[in-house]
């Protein structure tokens, strides 16, 4: 990917009405459970972002037929549970945790051999979390030293339904154990330290694959099979985020998002913007095949510092950069903590975060599970993305509050999650341009 800058700096007040692009993680999955099926999946609101595309592509070398009619929407032709075909070569996961983990789980139940690899980033994160207690079904998977990628994974091994209690509120770890446990022979059941997103449990059902869960445990035996199922992809309140906090910082705003999805488990960056005094309306709330979805309308409001309770951080793990920024923008201080996991996403989103906040002039206590943020941002300069998608989005947003503009750079990973972000933004009324990097 061509290294890409943003120059961002206040604009308008953010006004008018915005879609954002589809769930990344319900698309991941409609994608995957669509492949295992019997029959025809036809997905819409698809998002067609880096990492969700690297996941078709994925399935496509197993012998999956997708196809893409307009943009946003795939004819999944399903394979059934047996009938993925051995990849000639590693399959290349891009950026993507969600991908790279979840496949993990479905991989480790195949008759074939399979290696997942993924790029600078993905090839430094975590993955013992999946391969572990994978291995204590019976999985052998393979990985580099220090447990990250590529993981080897050897097929024909015989799985083995498993209770598993993990030790981090991880929805990808739990999503790969249930994905093993199609394969595995008896019960497969995970317990959560907090509960996680659940569309995974969600979208089995949908499928027609019995399954039990309660918000925090999940459990399914093996046996069934998938039958092909429509899925209606929400906007991604992850993407949302971003504008929920630029309308909120920036005087004069009033800014309607439509079409987001309101997973319980997705939401809780609005009650924290609430608790900081957020002006944000849930309106038209609808649900369609189990899925919430709303439009919101978001205004201009002061902002005070709170205290984020730990019992929200799984439900706004991904928005993380954007409340620091509305952090930073509020009166008083914010303090987070129990947001260690922060520390292995697409970067240390903590130190990301304190080093670009720090230059716009904010004040920010790193700890090591969270960090006190205090404002203002009193002074433009330039910040590193560090090629997170979600640290470059944030910066921006903190741009429309400083006294000069902002280089963010290393921001084209941006199209991994929210591709057309950039334009999207500065027709709302955002301040932000793309700049080629400087050689
Ligand atoms: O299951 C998913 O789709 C996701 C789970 C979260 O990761 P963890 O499970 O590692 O917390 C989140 O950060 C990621 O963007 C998507
Ligand atoms: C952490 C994220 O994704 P993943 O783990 O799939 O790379 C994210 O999108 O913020």
């Amino acid at each position: 990917m061509d290294r890409q800058d943003w120059v961002a700096r206040p604009g308008r007040p953010l006004r008018g009405r915005v879609r954002v692009p589809g769930d990344k993680s319900v698309s991941h999955r409609a994608l995957m459970l669509g492949a295992l099926a019997e029959g025809e999946t036809r997905i819409h609101g698809f998002l067609e972002g880096a990492d969700t595309v690297a996941t078709a592509r994925i399935l496509e070398q197993m012998g999956v037929r997708i196809e893409a009619p307009t943009p946003g929407v795939r004819h999944v032709h399903g394979v059934g549970l047996h009938g993925l075909r051995a990849p000639e070569g590693p399959l290349d996961c891009g950026n993507s945790g969600t991908g790279m983990r979840l496949l993990a789980g479905l991989l480790a139940g195949q008759a074939f051999d399979s290696e997942l690899v993924g790029d600078r980033s993905l090839s430094t994160r975590p993955m013992r979390r999946v391969v572990d207690p994978l291995g204590a079904m019976g999985a052998r998977i393979g990985t580099a030293d220090g447990g990250v990628p590529p993981l080897r994974i050897q097929g024909g091994q015989p799985l083995l339904g498993t209770d598993h209690v993990l030790a981090v509120a991880s929805a990808q770890v739990k999503s790969a154990l249930l994905l093993a446990g199609l394969y595995a022979d008896g019960r497969t059941s995970v317990v959560e330290p907090r509960p996680t997103r659940d569309y995974t449990e969600r979208m089995l059902a949908a499928f027609g694959w019995p399954v039990e869960w309660s918000p925090g445990r999940a459990a399914l035996g093996g046996g069934h099979r998938l039958v092909a199922t429509d899925v209606e992809v929400p906007g991604d309140f992850s993407s949302a985020a971003f504008f929920l906090v630029a309308a909120t910082v920036v005087p004069g705003s009033d800014l309607l998002l439509t079409g987001v999805g309101l997973d319980p488990r997705r939401t809780g960056l609005l009650e924290a913007l609430r608790r900081m005094g957020a002006d944000i309306e849930v309106l038209a709330a609808r649900s369609r095949a189990g899925t919430e979805t709303a439009d919101l309308r978001v205004r201009h409001a002061p902002l005070s510092g709170i205290e984020v309770p730990e019992a929200l951080v799984p439900d706004m793990i991904d928005e993380f950069p954007a409340l620091f920024v509305a952090a930073a923008c509020a009166r008083g201080e914010t303090v987070v903590r129990g947001a260690a996991e922060l520390r292995v996403k697409e970067s240390d989103r903590i130190a990301a975060m304190a080093v670009g906040l720090r230059e716009l002039g904010a004040t920010v206590d790193e700890a090591p599970d969270g960090a006190v943020i205090r404002g203002p941002l009193s002074r433009g300069g330039t910040v590193e993305a560090l090629g997170d998608h979600r640290i470059a989005m944030a910066l921006a947003v903190a741009a429309q509050c400083t006294p000069a503009p902002v280089r963010v750079r290393d921001v084209a990973n941006v199209a991994t999650s929210f591709p057309g972000f950039a334009s999207l933004a500065a027709g709302a009324g955002m301040g932000l341009a793309e700049e080629p990097a400087p050689e």
